[in-house]
């Protein structure tokens, strides 16, 4: 369905290490480590020669337990963290052209301002928790280059009222919002700049399970209306199986397994995600 098209990210061989190595862990990892860590220098391994492709209006999954790289991979991409190796392409930067890690830190910024948008599982970490629901939009339009007043005001209310947030709470600040609300307001700053990427990590880990459901279908109708491409992270497979149409398996850095959605859970090939499956059951 999708190979045809060109994809809107592009990774390739993406590491990520902590600490300096050593003659043990070998270069990047690839000698003797227990799980992902080195018990020599103590470095930690989080992401190892992690390669995908993102195609456009796609929604992949990636699945793993806690400690397996997930969040970190969403980190490096969003340039929360510096990597340690690889490249990333997107589509709507040069053409997918330039490796966007090498670029300078103005032009990461300009990436992230334009091209992505970033959902975090604490909302403090993507929300000014004092600030009111349109300021905090408002933050990520002019970081966009937006200027005029007006428009802001009008596309802030527009989003929060597509997230499902009142009109009269607008003027607040998320400090005193649910949880659940607080996602929804995180969601409409990360769509505010129209980007052709979302990334979501744990988006709905630690909240009550009906409100859970209801973060996930807004997911879903986002994704349905404005075709967006997105990277959903989640240790939880029945999160993936609701959302992603394709789903990556993470272990201890490294990517296990990958086919879509419905094959996975159908036939997991690798014992580790034959195991996630099964505790679906
Ligand atoms: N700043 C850091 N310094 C050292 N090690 C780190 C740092 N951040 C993450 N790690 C390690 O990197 C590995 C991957 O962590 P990461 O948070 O990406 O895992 P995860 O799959 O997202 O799990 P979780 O959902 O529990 O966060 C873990 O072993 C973690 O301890």
């Amino acid at each position: 369905m999708w190979t045809e098209e060109k994809p809107v990210l592009r990774i390739q061989k993406l590491r990520k290490q902590y600490g300096p190595g050593c003659a043990l862990c070998g270069d990047g990892g690839q000698g003797n480590l227990q799980d992902n860590f080195c018990p020599e220098c103590r470095t930690v391994y989080a992401c190892r020669d992690v390669s995908l492709a993102l195609y456009p209006g796609e929604i992949l999954g990636i699945v793993g337990e806690s400690g397996s790289g997930k969040s970190t991979l969403l980190r490096c991409l969003y340039f929360d963290e510096e990597v340690s190796g690889g490249a990333c392409y997107l589509q709507s930067y040069k053409e997918g052209r330039s490796n966007i890690f090498l670029e300078s830190s103005q032009q990461k910024r300009y990436i992230r301002n334009h091209f992505l948008g970033m959902v975090y599982q604490n909302p403090y970490l993507g929300l000014r928790m004092d600030f009111s629901s349109v300021a905090n939009i408002a933050e990520k339009l002019i970081a966009a280059g937006e200027r005029t007043v007006g428009s802001i005001r009008i596309r802030a209310t527009e989003l929060l009222e597509k997230v499902n947030i009142p009109l009269y709470r607008s003027g607040e600040a998320p400090r005193h919002f649910s949880g659940g609300m607080q996602q929804r307001v995180q969601i409409a700053k990360a769509l505010s700049n129209n980007p052709p990427l979302l990334l979501l990590d744990e988006v709905t880990t630690g909240l009550d399970l009906s409100v859970q459901a209801n973060v996930l279908d807004l997911i879903k109708r986002l994704q349905r209306e404005l075709k967006i491409s997105m990277l959903v992270v989640s240790h939880d497979l029945s999160v993936i199986r609701m959302l992603a149409d394709r789903t990556i398996v993470m272990l201890k850095g490294k990517i296990v397994e990958e086919g879509l959605t419905d094959q996975i859970l159908e036939d997991p090939q690798h014992p580790y995600t034959q195991q996630l499956v099964q505790s679906l059951l």
